[in-house]
């Protein structure tokens, strides 16, 4: 019999957060909804409010958490705001489970904060990890906290862990390649924001998306791998699998590779965070192999710097990573907002990292003044 898990979402108006409101729907009886936490999206909050009926609603922006109080006044849902109300929401008591769901390094905090409160995290938000990795993991070991991974690559991973994790040789993430696999320099001079927005295999957030397509979101990964699985950067190895079907593999000292396979579909990462350690049966559609080739290539690191840069971010250590992340979340924000070419994105990544003074201190302050270091400087460099 599986016991019942209380759990606060945050980012449950995003990609991952309301694939993981419909894994919700389908655990009947084993989660239940404490706190939904999510950005500016009112509508939205108010639809999944009245329908898992959580005891708190948390909007980032007063101005939504204000409309979204209007709203539910009908309902005995307390609505809170702002960084306050998100931390409030994660260190409540009646809370197991944190799903972080937000997206970029915002997560950082409230992450943190719910781990010194003793919460299991069932994560998804990889830049916490990439700014953060060494205080977030130092934080759970003290507090003997489980992170859960549920980027799809790191669950498949997490799924293919025997006993003895010395005996791992090494990690292989896949990749998809995203939407210019196979594209040279040049060609990519032509990137359009309507094309980077179309990835072959996943639906997801518009920032991981112009990830995927520059790479950078397998950089994140590398470093989220480096962290989560505590394994050296020379032992983990991209390779660009186009039908993403094989979520990642680990080959052991013996030469026996796992691997762990499943159809593009979050939900099911998802759900093994939650259920973990069992399995859940569920409704949704399996994978079928019949008919279907799976291939695996290089990664081109000249046509696509963003991967060597992240490589280079995580051996350095220290606040680069932080940099990098930061750098790169105002880039994509700003090619979304057509201010910046494609190219232009990683671009102005290599450039804050070349500029940046790596500090080797990790706690929470050297991070955060890094990461606003970062964002000025790459905000500059846009400007001119
Ligand atoms: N989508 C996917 O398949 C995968 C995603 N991930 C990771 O999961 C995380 C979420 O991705 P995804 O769901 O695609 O992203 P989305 O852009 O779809 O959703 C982001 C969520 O975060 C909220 N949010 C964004 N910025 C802020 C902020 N400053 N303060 C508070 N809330 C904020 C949004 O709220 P609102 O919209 O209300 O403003 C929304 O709920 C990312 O770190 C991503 O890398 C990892 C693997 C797969
Ligand atoms: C679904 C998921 O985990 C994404 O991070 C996905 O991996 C993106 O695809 P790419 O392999 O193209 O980066
Ligand atoms: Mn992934």
């Amino acid at each position: 019999m599986n016991s019942l898990k209380t759990l606060t979402l945050l980012g449950s108006t995003g990609s991952i957060g309301r694939q993981t409101l419909d894994v919700v729907r389908h655990a009947e009886g084993c989660l239940k909804i404490h706190a939904l936490g999510a950005g500016k999206n009112v509508r939205l909050m108010e639809e999944q409010a009245r329908l898992f009926r959580p005891a708190v609603a948390v909007m980032m922006d007063e101005t939504a958490a204000r409309e979204l109080r209007e709203r539910l006044k009908d309902l005995p849902i307390k609505v809170d705001q702002g960084m306050e109300g998100i931390i409030n929401s994660v260190t409540a008591e009646e809370v197991d489970t944190v799903v972080t769901a937000l997206s970029g390094r915002v997560g950082l905090e409230p992450t943190l904060e719910a781990i010194k409160a003793g919460k299991t995290i069932a994560l998804a938000n990889k830049e916490t990890l990439v700014a953060g990795g060494d205080l977030v993991m130092s934080s759970a070991q003290a507090m003997n906290c489980k992170i859960l991974p549920v980027d799809s690559e790191h669950s498949a991973i997490f799924q293919c862990l025997e006993e003895n994790p010395e005996t791992i040789e090494r990690i292989i993430l896949t990749a998809s390649g995203g939407p210019f696999f196979g594209w040279s320099k040049e060609r990519l001079e032509s990137v359009t924001l309507e094309n980077a927005l179309r990835h072959p295999n996943w639906e997801m957030g518009a920032k991981i998306t112009i990830d995927s397509s520059t790479m950078m979101n397998k950089g994140l990964e590398v470093i989220e791998a480096h962290h989560l699985f505590n394994v050296a950067y020379d032992g983990i190895e991209v390779l660009i699998h186009p039908q993403s079907v094989v979520h990642s593999m680990v080959e052991y000292y013996d030469g026996s590779v796992l691997a762990q396979l499943g159809r593009p579909d979050m939900r099911l990462p998802i759900q093994y965070a939650l259920s973990y350690p069992t399995r859940w049966k569920n409704p949704f559609e399996r994978l079928d192999l019949r008919g279907k080739t799976l291939t695996f290539h290089e990664p081109d690191f000249e046509a696509f710097p963003a991967l060597a840069l992240a490589y280079q971010a995580g051996r350095r250590g220290g606040t680069l990573p932080a940099a990098m992340n930061a750098a790169n979340e105002v880039a994509v924000s700003a090619f979304l907002q057509r201010k910046v070419s494609y190219l232009g994105i990683i671009d102005i990544v290599g450039e804050v990292c070349a500029e940046h003074k790596v500090l080797d201190s990790m706690d929470l302050d050297s991070i955060l003044d890094a990461d606003s270091w970062a964002r000025h400087r790459a905000e500059e460099l846009i400007l001119t």
